[in-house]
């Protein structure tokens, strides 16, 4: 293990283990792979000063490779004693799931901020540290990216970080050697099979969280409607565990007495934390369940009812059933469903405010699981009256194949393939009559669209208000 002075006499200034981004003076850590050698030269030529490695030191480089057993578990440690152990003078809380991360994240921020304590706050839509926000490459950085924002979180005097972790971060050891105060589990529903390649594989990196990372002293808020839940519960062993069931299983200390659910947001009566009902402006069964996790969470680790209800009153999540255009008939929502679960469940929401038409317009994107594509096409025919299917960011795949698999799990004729976005979300919106809603789901605050390995800008907001106004 690197120490302190060892850094300092090496003269190290930062670190380094992707030599696209290598600058000088940094210690390049060269992750263990055919091109790893390659990789640690081209850094050396852009300044590194030295490399971490598995392997045998080359010849010409010995005087500048440090070998070591496990480069992964170097750069954590390593990471820990450059940035000043940021996690150990903060709350960290981490949430997982397949949906409802982001929600959750930025309702825990929210009521942590209710409290007068100053967040920091990291996720799928960006990365904020009090009022600078900057916008996330993905849902949980690199190990490195991620001491350097809580290094900074701390320099900013910062009390608590709030993040998303993402499974591929956990099986990737992103958040290696880190210890949360808390850690939150949504649900675990069909995504990233590509990467996993089963649900067991994606449920033990979930897990992973709960049983490598959270603290031994920290509490585990766990939905158990889901039966991944359930299982992750039983099979949870810290000290302090909370259940919440919106269903009402008989085995959870968290049950709502009642939900009412409206167009403008829900009243909750949730008695194992007020007597008094609780108000949010968020919409449908989905967010009642992030609702009810997070609320959960709040009570165990003593958060007041003050913060919790000002949080629910006041907190917007951009992108995430997010109504885009209202003239008091017609209703257009933005919404980052992406996955079968999250579609249903949106399109089962959006049922119960429409008096027309129930429109939707998605597609998936390209290089991640295919296997839920044809799900989606299918959810999407069953319980929209109609389905606009186009292309999301198809990366470097050919946007009809995505959308062959889609329509293979469709079998009626109410639905219309327009490959461009723009064109299929401005067909949707033309075609909307008095009563109907609309559903443009998939990309929800993504204000850009990949296609091949170009990233230009496109906003779904912006295409409906120009059609629509
Ligand atoms: C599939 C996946 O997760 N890949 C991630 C993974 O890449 P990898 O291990 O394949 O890396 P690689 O590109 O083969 O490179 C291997 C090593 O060599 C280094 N390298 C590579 C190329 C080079 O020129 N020089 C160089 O030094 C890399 O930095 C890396 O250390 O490690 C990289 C470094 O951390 C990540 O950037 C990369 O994320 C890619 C970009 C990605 O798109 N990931 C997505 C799927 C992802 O992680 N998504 C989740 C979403 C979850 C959710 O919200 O549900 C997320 O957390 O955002
Ligand atoms: N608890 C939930 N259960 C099922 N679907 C949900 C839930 N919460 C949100 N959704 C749906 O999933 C979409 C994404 O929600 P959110 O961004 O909160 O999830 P996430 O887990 O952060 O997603 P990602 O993995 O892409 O970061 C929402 O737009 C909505 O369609
Ligand atoms: N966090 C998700 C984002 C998907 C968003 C969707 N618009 C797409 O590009 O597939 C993932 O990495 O699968
Ligand atoms: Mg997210």
């Amino acid at each position: 293990m690197l120490s302190e002075t060892a850094l300092k006499n090496m003269g190290i200034r930062g670190l380094c283990d992707d030599s696209r981004k290598a600058s000088p003076g940094d210690l390049f850590f060269a992750l263990p792979g055919a091109q790893a050698e390659e990789f640690a030269r081209i850094a050396l030529s852009k300044g590194a000063v030295a490399v971490v490695g598995e392997t045998e030191a080359p010849q010409d480089l010995a005087s500048k490779w440090i070998r070591v057993s496990s480069v992964k578990e170097e750069r954590a440690s390593t990471a820990k004693t450059f940035f000043k152990d940021p996690f150990s003078k903060l709350s960290a809380h981490a949430v997982t799931g397949t949906n409802g991360k982001t929600t959750s994240a930025f309702l825990m921020d929210a009521m942590l901020s209710g409290e007068g304590r100053k967040t920091a706050l990291l996720g799928t839509i960006c990365k904020r540290i009090g009022d600078r926000v900057v916008a996330s490459n993905l849902t949980t950085p690199g190990i490195l990216e991620l001491y350097a924002f809580a290094a900074e979180a701390v320099n900013a005097g910062c009390s608590d970080l709030v993040m998303e972790v993402s499974s591929h971060s956990l099986h990737q050891g992103r958040i290696q050697g880190i210890h949360y105060q808390s850690a939150l589990f949504s649900n675990l529903t069909e995504d990233h099979l590509d990467y996993h390649k089963t649900m067991e594989n994606y449920f033990q990196a979930k897990k992973l969280l709960f049983t490598h990372y959270l603290s031994e002293d920290g509490v585990a808020v766990i939905n158990i409607d889901d039966a991944y839940g359930m299982r992750l519960f039983d099979e949870v062993d810290v000290a302090q565990k909370v259940s919440v069931s919106r269903l009402g299983n008989a085995k959870a200390v968290i049950v709502p007495q009642s939900v009412q659910s409206g167009e403008d947001g829900m009243i909750l009566q949730v008695p194992a934390i007020s007597e008094k009902p609780f108000q949010t402006g968020l919409v449908g069964e989905f967010n009642a369940d992030n609702v009810l996790l997070v609320m959960s969470w709040a009570k165990s680790i003593g958060i007041s009812e003050n913060s919790i209800r000002q949080a629910l009153n006041t907190v917007k999540v951009p992108g995430r059933f997010e109504m885009t255009f209202n003239d008091g008939s017609r209703r257009v929502f933005v919404d980052y469903a992406h996955t079968p679960d999250a579609l249903e469940r949106v399109l089962r929401v959006a049922r119960t405010l429409c008096r027309g038409k129930l429109s939707v317009v998605f597609g998936c994107g390209g290089d991640r699981d295919r296997n839920k594509r044809h799900i989606m096409g299918e959810i999407a025919e069953r319980d929209a009256d109609f389905v606009w299917v186009t292309s999301d960011n198809p990366r470097t795949e050919k946007p009809e194949d995505i959308i062959a698999e889609i329509i293979g799990g469709m079998h009626s004729d109410h639905f219309k393939v327009i490959v461009s976005r723009e064109e299929a979300i401005r067909a949707a919106c033309k075609a909307m009559q008095a009563g109907d809603v609309l559903i443009v789901a998939g990309k929800g605050h993504e204000n850009y669209q990949i296609i091949g390995k170009t990233k230009q800008h496109f906003d779904d907001h912006e295409i409906i208000l120009r059609e629509m106004c």
